[in-house]
């Protein structure tokens, strides 16, 4: 495989946004930026048996979820994903068409949103593979959907539902397995490989006065404890409004601490004020958006995220994934 041929190759022939002026083939990319918007960018990699293993990830999985995984990002901010770029650390038994099949699962999503690639870097590695994306995207000035706009008294809410990314790597690892009951379980596989970034929530979340929001990269109450810490507030949210799928608690004892703690759900969780609430829940629920009130925001306490149940209120910590624990 040569490396000026793989890029010649994974050149896309036709573009979406005529603001590109330079893509790829020069030292570094050129667009022309639109008056009246902010520029987000964002970056997030992703490693061989860290994030996903070769055993039962194809090549147009990993490529997919390391561009889901960059726009979910976007969408966190309220803002429309445009622009990507790819750096591959590869090791050398893969082939180009291999290759080429990353670029495809990548392909998938960027049709959908109409994004383009715009650049990126290719070098070998002895070791694992390693995928970075990066995404440009953009929001109207000022309405970009920060995690330090809570507020006390706001309502908290999630999209989707959580925990089946993390019941789905479960079964991937094989550490659940369910033979009894004959349920979908590749429908919680598939809620881990293909993440659906959540851009259309996140725009309507930009159309409100202030929202607070984060997407689920960690797990429920680490995003929210994001959000807490940075609004010096406190969030308080009922264990038993979670939204998760009926299937859930079936497959495992875990389901609560899949939901909370899981992580890689790639929805969208944030604080908005009861009056803008009662539009959001409207918007979403006429474009068929799933989206609950979980919770609602208090003033600042020692803790800065608490769950209610029905025995009991408590502390919930900063747990998630922490690649360093
Ligand atoms: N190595 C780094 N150097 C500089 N800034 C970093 C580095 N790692 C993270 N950041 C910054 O820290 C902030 C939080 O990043 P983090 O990766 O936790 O958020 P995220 O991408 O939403 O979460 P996740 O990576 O779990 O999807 C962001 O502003 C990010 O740009
Ligand atoms: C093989 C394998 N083992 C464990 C996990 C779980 N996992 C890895 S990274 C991460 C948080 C988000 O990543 P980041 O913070 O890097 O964006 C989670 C929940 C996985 N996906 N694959
Ligand atoms: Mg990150
Ligand atoms: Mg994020
Ligand atoms: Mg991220």
């Amino acid at each position: 495989m040569d490396e000026f041929d793989l890029i010649n190759r994974i050149t896309p022939r036709t573009i979406h946004h005529s603001s590109i002026d330079v893509g790829i083939g020069d030292d570094a990319a050129l667009y022309t930026a639109k008056n009246g918007v902010q520029e987000i960018v964002c970056v997030d990699t992703m490693v061989e048996d860290v994030h996903f293993k070769l055993s039962y990830s194809s090549p147009e999985d990993i490529g997919y979820k390391a561009l889901a995984i960059n726009i979910s990002d976007i969408a966190a901010m309220g803002g429309i994903p445009k622009f990507y770029l790819v750096s591959l650390a590869v090791p050398s038994k893969w082939t180009e068409s291999e290759i080429k099949a990353m670029y495809e699962g990548m392909n998938e999503l960027a049709k959908l949103y109409c994004m383009d690639l715009i650049g990126g870097d290719t070098v070998s590695t002895s070791d694992k593979l390693v995928v970075t994306v990066t995404v440009i995207g953009e929001v109207e000035k000022g309405r970009a959907c920060l995690r330090s706009l809570a507020k006390p008294n706001d309502i908290v809410f999630v999209t989707g539902e959580i925990g089946s990314s993390a019941a789905g790597l479960s079964l991937l690892l094989k550490e659940s397995s369910h033979p009894e009951t004959s349920f979908e379980t590749d429908y919680f596989i598939n809620r881990h490989k293909r993440p659906h970034p959540r851009v259309s929530v996140g725009r309507l979340c930009s159309n409100a006065q202030r929202v607070a929001l984060n997407d689920i990269s960690d797990g429920l109450a680490s995003e929210l404890y994001e959000i807490a810490e940075s609004s010096s507030v406190s969030i308080e949210i009922d264990e038993n409004l979670l939204p998760v799928h009926p299937d859930l608690p079936k497959l495992n004892s875990k389901w609560k601490e899949w939901a909370l703690f899981g992580g890689e759900d790639f929805e969208l969780t944030g604080t908005i004020s009861k009056e803008d609430w009662e539009v959001l829940q409207q918007e979403c629920s006429r474009l068929q958006l799933p989206i609950k009130k979980i919770g609602c925001v208090r003033k600042k306490t020692e803790s800065n995220v608490v769950l209610k149940t029905n025995e009991e209120t408590m502390t919930l910590e900063k747990k998630g994934y922490n690649h360093f624990k």
